[in-house]
């Protein structure tokens, strides 16, 4: 949260307040009405998330810097990358409310990263990609285009890993100072971008009118199918931890009464709805970090100042809503790897089947020839772990 000079100017008064992990708005809309109508709990509109940061004023004890965002949010985004999860962060909040301050502003995340497989010196490589959604149309911001216009490239989805744009350029990177040049890179064509369009002298064109009026479309689009999205997403998620409540009563109930367990259909009659990801190209790429397979943290940005209470009331309800969502991450494990894994929690079974066929030792005739098989089965798997190993 920060006050820009803009709203400084304007000379809107602080509306926002953080007390610890609630953000609490004054209600505007109840300080024009006499007090009477309005009960006290009403001018107050409280909201409560898993971090609240207040950044207005640097010299406030309060002050969340930028350092203190990322060890909270930015280090387990990372940890949760390196574990093998799809992760996903992402800024959310009115126009100069601080979304790129806040995920650009140092991107001491890079440092941390290169530092971190340094020192735990394990084998991996990192790719670079970035795009800009515009105008529901997606542009590679680290590639140069061939054409004066700047080309567009398409959406697709893969049966198994999910939505990609196709043909994004990728950029193998080594070290932080690589990752910073080609953000600094792609972050100017994007403000190129856009103050182009601000500032030319098109504006003037009647076609450039129209065109605004279609990217004006787009981009209400896209948010508008982000807020069904999330709301949507949400809705279901509550609908099935509720489902699961119901069964858990439902089959402790029956148990209770000496019958049998739920076969789990009772509670879940009622259908999920459905998720219109595609209806946007921003929700159809989001699909897995907003419903699916992905640890995601979405970071709502907002102004405190009163004149932005209506963008600062939506943003709130948006990720109050977005809190509701349950995903579902899974490590992501490369074949061989999950293979050598299996082999050897299969050795380990076997390991402590055999040592406890030892240690009890009933029948002696019996036991040897279990234990000759099993011995015989832990050998082989190790067999196995060493050829795969070896192989890579
Ligand atoms: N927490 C903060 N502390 C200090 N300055 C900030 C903070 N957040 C944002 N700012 C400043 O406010 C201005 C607007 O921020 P920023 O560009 O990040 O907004 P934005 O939400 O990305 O806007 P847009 O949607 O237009 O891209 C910038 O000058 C930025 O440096």
């Amino acid at each position: 949260m920060c006050f820009v000079s803009r709203e400084s100017a304007e000379g809107g008064g602080v509306i926002v307040e953080v007390d610890d992990k609630v953000a609490k708005v004054r209600n505007i809309k109840a300080d024009s009405r006499p007090d009477s109508t309005w009960d006290s709990r009403e001018k107050i509109v409280a909201f409560s998330f898993d971090y609240c940061y207040w950044s207005v004023d640097p010299e406030d004890p309060k002050y969340a810097s930028q350092e203190m965002v990322f060890q909270d949010l930015g280090t387990s985004v990372l940890m949760g990358a390196f574990r093998g999860y799809n992760i996903c962060l992402f800024a959310y909040g009115q126009t100069g409310s601080g979304k790129t301050y806040t995920m650009m502003g140092t991107p001491v995340s890079c440092h941390f990263g290169f530092h971190d497989r340094v020192s735990c010196s394990f084998k991996a490589c990192s790719m670079v990609l970035f795009l800009e959604i515009y105008n529901e149309r997606v542009r590679d911001l680290l590639k140069q285009s061939d054409h004066k216009k700047p080309y567009t490239l398409r959406v697709r989805e893969h049966p198994e890993t999910g939505p990609y744009v196709q043909g994004l350029s990728q950029h193998l990177v080594t070290d932080y100072k690589q990752v910073v040049e080609l953000l600094e890179k792609g972050i100017a064509k994007r403000r190129q971008q856009f103050y182009l369009d601000l500032a030319g002298s098109e504006r003037a064109d009647p076609s450039y009118c129209k065109d605004r009026i279609t990217e004006g479309a787009n981009i209400n689009k896209s948010l508008v199918t982000l807020g069904i999205v999330i709301s949507t997403l949400a809705q279901n998620s509550q609908m099935f931890s509720s489902c699961q409540s119901i069964n858990t009563l439902t089959s402790e109930g029956e148990s209770s009464h000496g019958g049998s367990p739920s076969s789990g259909s009772s509670g879940g009659a009622r259908r999920q709805a459905y998720i219109p990801y595609r209806d946007s190209i921003l929700t159809w790429l989001l699909k897995d970090s907003l419903g699916g397979n992905s640890k995601t943290i979405m970071i709502a940005t907002i102004s405190p100042a009163s004149s932005s209470y209506n963008e600062t009331m939506s943003t709130l309800r948006y990720a109050s809503n977005a809190k509701n969502i349950i995903n579902k991450p899974r490590v992501n494990e490369d074949a061989n790897v999950k293979l050598i894994r299996e082999l050897r929690e299969e050795i380990d079974r076997l390991k402590t089947m055999l040592l406890s066929f030892e240690l009890r030792n009933s029948s002696p005739s019996w036991s040897d020839d279990r234990d000759g098989n099993l011995t015989e089965l832990v050998l082989q798997n190790e067999m196995k772990v060493r050829v795969i190993c070896w192989m890579l």
